[in-house]
């Protein structure tokens, strides 16, 4: 009877001791994870990204979410009879469509996933890029075949504030992000794409890692005709990269190229529709999705 239990428990311990390095290098640090809209729609996905997330901050680490919601804003705003359309990646944001994007990330995204979060203890608060000056854009104009395009209220990050954000840190909370920003130009706020915003909050708040969940493996290589995932490449190999991505991945791979351009060390972007992805790709020897490091840390960072 008690050798059976010695043999179901001790694999247990050894899983536990694999991760004790993992667990000594991130040990204080601050990883920003952005959780996307289509791994969000999930039910125990939810769950277990929320548990994924509460494991890193009890073992040590600094996690901070920030959220996209892109079909929920799609669906709510089609209940609002607004059609939704992309440029350049972004969604032309009208005055009204900007309304009804704040209530749905602010109000509904964030609210949940706050939610889940405290399940597990009185730790997460959310607030937008509003607060606190958190994130301040101006208006983005994309250039489309050499022409500037008009998308409405879609932000360009001009400044981070992470005052508000290293508080909650310090207070030993996990603070959760909507990608709204505030205006420089009149009082009125911007709709800024989440992985933007997730990068440009990487790299201020001088992270360690950048962690981008999606609806894919990582980035494929010759996508769409190959399901080849490239596991690690260097920032001028992801730059060479860029002008060939398309929709989705180009604000995430930018994002990605952002943040290890300016400190951070690795940025990943990793499959949010496989369970426990996150503790996964932190605390195992395999990465399991797609590695961005700086050019000086070719073949050294994990
Ligand atoms: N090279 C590539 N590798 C992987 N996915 C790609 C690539 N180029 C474009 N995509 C598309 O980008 C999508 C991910 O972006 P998106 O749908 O915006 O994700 P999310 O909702 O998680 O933010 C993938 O589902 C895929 O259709
Ligand atoms: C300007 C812009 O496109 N903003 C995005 C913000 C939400 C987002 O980025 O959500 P996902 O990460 O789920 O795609 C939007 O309106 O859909």
């Amino acid at each position: 009877m008690m050798s059976t239990r010695k043999h179901t428990a001790l694999p247990k311990a050894q899983i536990l001791v694999e991760a004790l390095p993992w667990l000594t290098r991130h040990q204080g640090k601050t990883v920003v994870i952005k959780f996307g809209g289509n791994a969000m729609v999930d039910e125990e996905l939810k769950a277990a990204f929320a548990q994924d997330v509460v494991f890193l901050h009890h073992a040590g680490l600094k996690p901070v979410v920030v959220h996209g919601g892109g079909p929920q804003i799609s669906k709510a705003l089609d209940r609002h009879g607004i059609v939704s359309e992309f440029k350049a990646g972004l969604r032309v944001t009208t005055e009204d469509a900007m309304d009804v994007v704040r209530m749905v990330l602010a109000g509904q995204v964030q609210r949940e996933l706050v939610g889940l979060l405290n399940e597990h203890g009185p730790l997460a608060v959310g607030l937008t890029g509003e607060d606190a000056h958190t994130i301040t854009a101006t208006k983005h104009q994309p250039r489309i075949e050499g022409e500037l395009v008009d998308i409405g209220r879609v932000g360009e990050i001009t400044e981070i504030d992470t005052g508000a954000i290293e508080a909650l840190l310090a207070d030993g909370r996990i603070p959760v992000v909507s990608s709204i920003a505030r205006s420089q130009d009149d009082g009125h706020v911007y709709n800024v794409n989440a992985d933007t915003a997730a990068a440009a909050l990487a790299a201020a708040l001088d992270a360690e890692t950048l962690m981008v969940l999606t609806d894919v493996e990582g980035l494929y290589e010759d996508w769409p005709s190959s399901d080849e995932v490239i596991s690690r490449l260097t920032a001028t190999q992801l730059e060479k990269l860029l002008p060939d991505l398309a929709s989705g991945m180009v604000p995430k791979m930018e994002g990605c190229l952002h943040a290890v351009r300016n400190g951070v060390h690795t940025a990943r972007v990793i499959d949010g529709r496989v369970q426990h992805s996150i503790l996964l790709e932190i605390f195992t020897d395999e990465g399991i999705g797609t590695m961005v490091v700086p050019d000086d840390l070719e073949g050294g960072a994990q």
